[in-house]
C-alpha cells in the first residue's frame, strides 16, 4: 500500500505542510503496510477456519436472541502479547468448551488492540515486539496468523474493534466483536459496527452510562455511508446496511459496578423504552471487578446466581482469564509465560471452576423453564 510519506513526498515534515497552514502539535511518520487484499492473499481463510467462523457467528446470534438457551461466555486474556501463550490457552479452552458445550457457548477473547485510558502498550497489532517501536504491518500479519490457528481449532473468536482499518484485515475471522467503553460514543465506531458481519457488544461508557450503549445499538442498526479503504487500499465510500445483532455489555465503571439484578432490570427497561430486545451480556471484569481478578470470580458467581434464579435477559458473560493469575509489568523481571501484561486475569484453574459453575447455573435455568 502506498504510504502517507510517499503520497505527500519524502520526509515526516511533508504531511505537516500538506495538512496544516499553521502550527500543529505532532508530525506524521509512516512506513509501508500490506493492503487488506495482499494480507488475505498471503494468509487466506482456510475451509476449516471459515466453517468455525460461520458456526461461531450463528451460535452467538442464536444465544443472544434467545433462540438457543445456552449462555454465551466470552473468555480469554485481556490482551495477547505472546502468540505461543495465546495458542496454549486456546488449546486448553477448546477442550473445556467442548466439555461444557451443552450449557455454554464459549468464544475466546483474542484481543490484539488495546484502548488506553491515557498511554501504554496498545496491543499486538501496533507493537508486536513490545518494544515501543510500532510495526503495524508485522502486527497485522502476526494477529491474522494467530487468529487463523485459533479458528482452525474450532474455537470462535472475539475481539474489540478499535482501529477503523483493522476489520478489512481481520473481520473474516471474528464471530463476536466489541466496541469498548472508551469508544462507544464515537460515530466512527458505530458506523463501523453497522457494517460488521457479526454480533457486536456495545459496552456501557467508561463513566457508567448504559444510555450511550443503547444509542450505539440504535445507530449501528441503521445504514451508514463513510470514508474507508477497499481491499486494494483505495479510498472508497463504504455503505453499510445496519447491524441487527448489537447488544449492551454491562461492564460497570470505576467504583460503580452494574452486574446486580437491579442493574440488569434497569438496563432492560432502557432497552425496552428504545424498542430493543432486552438480552444482554455482563462483563465480570473491568468496572465490575475493580480490575481485581479474584473479585472477578466472585462477580461471575453472583451473575450465575441470577441465571440460576431464572433471569433470561442475561445471555452472556465476559471474563478475562489467562494461564497464570494476575498481571506482570512489561519489561520488569523475567517474563512469566501465560500471564497478562495489561489487566489482571483469572488463572486457568479459577476459570475452569467459574465456567463449570456458570454451566450448572444455565442448566438450572433451562430446567426451570422446561418444568415451569
Ligand atoms: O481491558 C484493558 C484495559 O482495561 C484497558 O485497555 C484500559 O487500560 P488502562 O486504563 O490501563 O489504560
Ligand atoms: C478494554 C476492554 O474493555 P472496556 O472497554 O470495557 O474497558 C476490554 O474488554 O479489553
Amino acid at each position: 500500500m502506498q504510504s502517507l510519506d510517499t503520497l505527500a513526498g519524502e520526509g515526516p515534515d511533508s504531511l505537516v505542510e500538506q495538512f496544516s497552514s499553521g502550527d500543529v502539535g505532532g508530525q506524521y511518520r509512516t512506513h509501508l503496510a500490506s493492503t487488506p487484499g495482499e494480507l488475505l492473499g498471503e494468509l487466506p481463510l482456510t475451509e476449516a477456519a471459515a466453517g468455525s467462523v460461520s458456526a461461531g457467528r450463528l451460535m452467538t446470534r442464536r444465544v443472544l436472541s434467545g433462540d438457543d438457551d445456552r449462555l454465551l461466555v466470552v473468555v480469554g486474556p485481556c490482551s495477547i502479547h505472546d502468540v505461543n501463550a495465546g495458542l496454549a490457552y486456546a488449546r486448553s479452552l477448546g477442550e473445556l468448551a467442548a466439555e461444557l458445550a451443552d450449557d455454554l457457548a464459549v468464544v475466546m477473547r483474542v484481543y490484539v488492540e488495546k484502548p488506553r485510558t491515557t498511554v501504554g502498550w496498545t496491543g499486538l497489532l501496533a507493537d508486536p515486539a513490545l518494544d515501543g517501536n510500532p510495526d503495524l504491518d508485522r502486527g497485522l500479519r502476526t494477529a491474522r496468523a494467530l487468529m487463523l490457528e485459533v479458528a482452525e481449532l474450532g474455537l470462535p473468536i472475539a475481539t474489540e474493534w478499535l482501529s477503523p482499518a483493522a476489520p478489512a484485515y481481520l473481520a473474516d475471522l471474528i464471530s463476536w466483536g466489541a466496541i469498548g467503553a472508551r469508544t462507544v460514543e464515537s460515530q466512527v465506531h458505530r458506523q463501523l459496527a453497522s457494517g460488521l458481519p457479526m454480533p457486536v457488544g456495545m459496552k456501557n461508557g467508561s463513566t457508567g452510562s448504559v444510555g450511550v450503549a443503547v444509542d450505539a445499538i440504535r445507530s449501528a442498526a441503521a445504514p451508514h455511508a463513510y470514508l474507508g479503504l477497499d481491499r486494494d487500499g483505495r479510498p472508497v465510500t463504504l455503505r453499510t446496511s445496519g447491524n441487527p445483532d448489537c447488544h449492551v455489555v454491562l461492564r460497570g465503571a470505576s467504583g460503580q459496578p452494574n452486574y446486580r439484578t437491579e442493574n440488569v432490570r434497569s438496563a432492560a427497561r432502557l432497552l425496552s423504552a428504545a424498542s430493543l430486545p432486552t438480552g444482554l451480556v455482563i462483563d465480570a471484569s473491568h468496572g465490575n471487578s475493580g480490575k481485581d481478578h479474584d473479585q472477578q470470580a466472585l462477580v461471575a458467581r453472583e451473575i450465575g446466581a441470577q441465571i440460576a434464579a431464572g433471569d433470561t435477559d442475561i445471555r452472556g458473560v465476559m471474563l478475562e482469564g489467562f494461564l497464570i493469575p494476575g498481571r506482570q509489568e512489561l519489561g520488569v523481571g523475567e517474563p512469566v509465560f501465560g500471564q497478562s501484561i495489561t489487566d489482571a486475569c483469572m488463572g486457568w484453574d479459577a476459570t475452569v471452576d467459574v465456567l463449570r459453575d456458570l454451566a450448572a447455573a444455565t442448566r438450572r435455568r433451562a430446567l426451570t423453564a422446561a418444568t415451569g
